[in-house]
């Protein structure tokens, strides 16, 4: 990576409802030291992603930090999709899955030392219809969650928690699902039909035991049932998924039809009810700097 003269620090005030205060003010003093310029950019909730694209055009960026959670990644990912330049992460919202698949360590020091002294990593980025997923989408129970979850005042896990047992019930689970790739087609029932190209969720499930972020393939997951034990050991370090629990397909692209429209989200964010995704993956499309002991 060439020296590192000027960084862009994207900030999301509300991500976590905590408050990122102490954040700036290290991030400022430890950029002065090195006399390196920092431009720092607080979102704001409406045009985030054209405002830091402009910003991005307008100025020499040598990398991007990102405070936020899962859906201000995805906002600075997609903005800057062809720029090559780097996206450094500072994980602070609710949902913090995707910086968990990168070992991105938990102190606000420590992840200075690997936005400034890590390794670049060119991750795979999934383009789903007209949208991108940077780690995992999904149809059936969980996408209804993420609905639930939007609607309900409580936020972070406890929010999460709180919908899955009224989800749980109200959701008309099993779902047929249609998956046509270039290696197979085949028809599968399915509670939640995943889409990954990571592997673990932002709770810390490993639904992807698999998965590479990096090597031109995503996994298409069938969970055929919510079987807790088997849920349970997703937690654990487990080497592969039971086969009568979840099938796994591992594909260069691939298209899904659901026989009726089923509740579909990226990374987070509830789509509404679909009946066809077409996905198609974007090979090594972001560079994200990870800890130099990272292996992917
Ligand atoms: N200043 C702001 N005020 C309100 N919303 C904002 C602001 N800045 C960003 N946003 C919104 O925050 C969302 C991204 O939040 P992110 O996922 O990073 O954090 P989070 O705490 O995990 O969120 P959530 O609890 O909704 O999952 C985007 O929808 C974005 O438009």
């Amino acid at each position: 990576m060439k020296k590192i003269e000027h960084i862009l620090f994207v900030v999301n005030p509300i991500a976590g409802d905590n408050d990122k205060t102490e954040l700036i003010h290290l991030v400022e003093k430890s950029l002065e030291e090195r006399k390196i310029k920092l431009t720092i950019y607080k979102t704001t909730g409406v045009n985030d992603q054209e405002q830091i694209q402009q910003k991005v055009k307008e100025n020499d960026f040598d990398c991007i930090f990102v405070a936020g959670g899962d859906g201000t990644i995805k906002i600075v990912a997609e903005g800057v999709l062809n720029e090559d330049v780097p996206l450094a992460l500072f994980p602070s919202g609710s949902a913090n899955g995707f910086a968990l698949n990168f070992d991105i360590p938990e102190t606000p020091q420590e992840q200075l030392e690997v936005a400034l002294n890590g390794k670049v990593e060119h991750i795979d980025v999934l383009k789903i219809n007209d949208h991108i997923s940077l780690h995992l989408a999904d149809f059936g129970v969980n996408a209804d969650l993420i609905k639930n979850y939007d609607k309900s005042q409580l936020r972070g896990k406890m929010g999460y928690l709180m919908q899955s047992i009224p989800t749980l019930m109200k959701s008309e689970h099993p779902y047929t699902f249609k998956i046509v790739s270039e290696e197979t087609s085949k028809t599968v029932e399915a509670s939640v039909l995943s889409i990954a190209n990571c592997q673990k969720y932002g709770t810390g499930a490993c639904i992807n035991p698999q998965g590479k972020t990096n090597d031109g393939q995503f996994e298409i997951i069938a969970f055929k049932n919510l079987n807790l034990i088997e849920i349970i050991k997703t937690f654990t370090d487990q080497i592969d998924l039971n086969p009568d629990f979840a099938e796994v397909l591992s594909v260069k692209s691939a298209e899904v039809f659901c026989e009726h429209a089923v509740s579909f989200q990226i990374d987070g964010e509830y789509l509404g009810k679909l009946k066809n995704v077409k996905v198609k993956l974007l090979n090594q499309a972001i560079p994200l700097m990870v800890p130099t002991f990272y292996s992917s």
